[in-house]
């Protein structure tokens, strides 16, 4: 039953094995080199490569290691993003000769899927950049994450007060991207809350591990999203904001992540530079720098392709406005409606049936939710098949029986019974998958055949 539905290219070879199918898959894969898989290893062939995924708790394993099929060679490869914490079980599945989908025994759902990208655009630029072999992994997200706000321009212009008047509004509908900066905290500014504020040494460290999804130096400090910062907000079910400048928007535009790009300009050149020494919050130097570079930030801002609109904030009511319009955002959205306030206060019936339909509507947002984040339990052992965007997770061949089913035989007329087997089936729907390295892959279905 499992050999009939692999393709030879994603032969699936599993930790937990049975004897002959390691020997038979570990000769083929390996051209006659020893792969000494452990319990709980797996290995699967790309190409020329054989990538041996380590089933190990240990936290100073690498997790992966390479063998090269021509030479025999075996690499370690830098291996980016975030690792599974627990990898014993699992069974993997080669797709699109470019990533290995990895999914944990004996779990839930929500903590099951992983995806280890060997051979992705993402990982063809580290490579280049590291001189190394490069594997990343990326977490697999049941359900979609609403697409994020990028918001840029030049210092002063308004960003983080339009970004304020939004969050203020709508808290449950956005949350703010926390970058990470060099730059000396303002005197209102909380550590974790306007930035993460860091050692340059550190952050630049974390940027060589790929924690960070775009990167990059404003008026003489380091600025940079890691993929933490949105993943938060994300998982969370918000819309995520990023306030970035023009270069962080082009590294956005150029990755996998699909965002709205809203780019706000000043009215004038020298409102710009009122606001900015009105704000106080810098020194003259700083203020002349950040004018300095506004000029060349509103060419760039301009840039065809790169945002999706271009905002004035000349009246700021006005200008919220805008960018409410550009969201597909009203009051009515996250409020009661002050008409059907007023009904509340005249009678006892309206105010009733005010109140179920507020609470139909929490219960549809609840509902609407857990349903893209619904959990399964995922058996102790399963094996996986891929038939085109579907993976089958077969979870019957343990528990396999004989069924007799009875049928007419179309061509004797008569009632026949016919063995078959009862096997159990779970499907993981790739078909919208979105994203990947270095932040989650999202937009997978899970659901029970
Ligand atoms: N590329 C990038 N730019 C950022 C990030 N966080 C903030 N910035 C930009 O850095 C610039 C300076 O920000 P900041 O020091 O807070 O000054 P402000 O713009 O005057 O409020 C602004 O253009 C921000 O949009 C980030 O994570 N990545
Ligand atoms: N439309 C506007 N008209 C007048 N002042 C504004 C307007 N928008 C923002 N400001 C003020 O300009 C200053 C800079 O705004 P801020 O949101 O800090 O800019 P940014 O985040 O783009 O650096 C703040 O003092 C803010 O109150």
């Amino acid at each position: 039953m499992l050999v009939a539905f692999l393709a030879v290219e994603d032969f699936v070879l599993m930790g937990k094995a049975p004897a002959f199918f390691v020997d038979d898959v570990q000769r083929s894969f390996s051209n006659g080199f020893d792969l000494k898989l452990k319990d709980f290893d797996s290995a699967v062939a790309v190409g020329n490569k054989t990538y041996v995924i380590c089933g190990t708790d240990d936290p100073t394993s690498s997790g992966v290691r390479i063998l090269n099929k021509l030479t025999g060679e075996w690499v370690i490869p830098t291996v980016l993003g975030t690792k599974p914490e627990s990898f014993k079980g699992h069974s993997c599945v080669l797709l699109n000769k470019d990533r290995i989908l990895i999914m944990k025994h004996n779990s839930k759902s929500n903590e099951s899927v992983w995806f280890l990208e060997v051979d992705t655009q993402f990982i063809r630029d580290q490579k280049k950049k590291l001189g190394t072999e490069v594997v990343s992994w990326s977490k697999g997200v049941i359900g979609n994450a609403k697409r994020p706000l990028v918001i840029s321009g030049p210092s002063g212009v308004g960003k983080g007060t339009l970004i304020n008047m939004l969050m203020k509004e709508f808290p449950s509908m956005f949350g703010f991207s926390v970058s990470h900066t060099t730059r000396a905290p303002r005197q209102k500014e909380q550590n974790g809350v306007h930035y993460h504020f860091s050692e340059r040494n550190v952050m630049e460290e974390d940027i060589r591990n790929g924690k960070f999804l775009e990167h990059a130096a404003v008026h003489g400090n380091l600025y940079g999203t890691s993929i933490e910062a949105v993943d938060v907000v994300a998982d969370a079910g918000k819309t995520c904001i990023l306030d970035i400048d023009v270069q962080g928007a082009r590294s956005m535009r150029a990755s996998s992540l699909e965002a709205t790009f809203v780019f706000v300009c000043p009215p004038s050149f020298e409102e710009l530079e009122k606001r900015l020494r009105a704000r106080g919050t810098e020194t003259e130097e700083q203020i002349e720098k950040r004018l300095r570079n506004a000029k060349a930030e509103l060419e760039q801002g301009r840039s065809p392709g790169l945002f999706d609109h271009v905002l004035v904030n000349n009246d700021l009511d006005a200008c919220y406005e805008q960018l409410k319009n550009i969201l597909g955002i009203s009051e009515s959205m996250n409020t009661v409606p002050t008409s059907r306030m007023c009904i509340i206060k005249k009678n006892q019936v309206t105010r009733l049936i005010i109140y179920r339909l507020c609470k139909f509507e929490s219960f549809l947002r609840v509902t609407l939710s857990y349903t893209a984040s619904k959990v399964f339990d995922l058996p102790v052992d399963f094996s996986l098949s891929k038939v085109n965007e579907k993976i089958l997770i077969n979870h019957g061949a343990a528990e396999q029986k004989y069924l007799y089913t009875s049928y007419i035989d179309p061509l004797y007329k008569y009632h026949a019974s016919k063995a078959c087997f009862e096997n159990q089936f779970m499907v993981l729907d790739l078909s919208s998958m979105k994203g990947g390295s270095p932040g989650r892959t999202r937009g997978l279905e899970m659901y029970v055949l």
